[in-house]
């Protein structure tokens, strides 16, 4: 079924900051207001926000993402506390609420901590609370995996997704859509706009990241989109420049690329 009642709304790091690192304020307005209005009219959304580095870089005047944990770490948690302070003032300008929470990967192994963390979620939904989530990158301790995808909020939202038992997660990025190549590097690059699987063929058409700010690139994207499909629900992938673009996504028209199973 098409509904988009309960809803992930996942945000890129090179959406919410420029290529210039500056903070694309207009952006963040335009996704306030769109997410403010859909909870005004009886959505439940819940925002899985990248950016607290990105943010941070532009704190600490650099230019680029350091390549060091600690140095990520210590960025994040410079970052998270202005995103948050971002997004609470600009939500506040529309009269939305919204609460922060900070993930680890280990949470989803722990059936008490999920399930407290679950029981947070849905009473700040019944309380017409958007619930903010970013990983917790100061504490993360799957070293392993850090050292290959630091902070990969993709796979973060797709889980969210279904442990709450959303109605489809819609991925905001610098792409209008998923392409038969990066179409950052190949002019022919096509649009695809439905995926019912994901093929071999799929995926070597995604590579990692080429805008600097973002970390997975679309190869993250395509295993969020499976991972979503896996658990019965649907993913799309739309340009994060125009926001509003999410309420178009919910009447129903066809626009960026669906990942849904037949
Ligand atoms: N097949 C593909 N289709 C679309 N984009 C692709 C593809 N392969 C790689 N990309 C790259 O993925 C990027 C989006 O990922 P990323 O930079 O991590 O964004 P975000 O910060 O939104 O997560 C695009 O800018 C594009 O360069
Ligand atoms: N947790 C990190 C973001 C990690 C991440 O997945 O970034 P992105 O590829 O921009 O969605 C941060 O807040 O900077």
């Amino acid at each position: 079924m098409n509904s988009w009642h309960r809803i992930v709304v996942k945000v890129g790091t090179s959406t919410i900051v420029k290529q210039d690192g500056q903070i694309n304020y207009p952006v963040v307005n335009r996704l306030t207001q769109t997410l403010s209005s859909l909870q005004k009219s009886g959505h439940e959304i819940l925002l899985v926000t990248s950016g607290a580095i990105g943010v941070a870089l532009d704190q600490m005047n650099l230019t680029q993402r350091p390549q060091g944990i600690p140095e990520q770490q210590a960025l994040a948690a410079i970052g998270q506390g202005y995103l948050m302070s971002l997004y609470n003032q600009s939500f506040a300008f529309y009269q939305q609420v919204v609460g922060q929470v900070l993930l680890t990967y280990d949470v989803f192994d722990n059936k008490v901590m999920l399930e407290n963390t679950l029981n947070a979620v849905e009473m700040m939904f019944s309380q017409h609370v958007i619930p903010i989530v970013n990983e917790n990158d100061v504490i993360a301790v799957d070293e392993l995996d850090h050292q290959h995808s630091f902070g990969d909020n993709d796979r973060l939202a797709a889980i969210v997704t279904r442990e709450i038992s959303a109605d489809g997660l819609i991925i905001l990025s610098d792409v209008d859509a998923l392409y038969t190549a990066n179409p950052a590097i190949d002019d022919s690059a096509q649009i695809i706009d439905s995926v019912t699987e994901i093929t071999d063929e799929i995926r070597l058409s995604a590579t990692g990241s080429t805008s600097g700010l973002g970390t997975g690139g679309m190869s993250t994207k395509l295993a969020a989109g499976e991972f979503v499909m896996n658990a019965g629900s649907k993913m799309i992938l739309i340009n994060g420049s125009n926001p509003a673009l999410i309420l178009e996504v919910i009447a129903g028209k066809k626009i960026g690329t669906l990942f849904q199973g037949v």
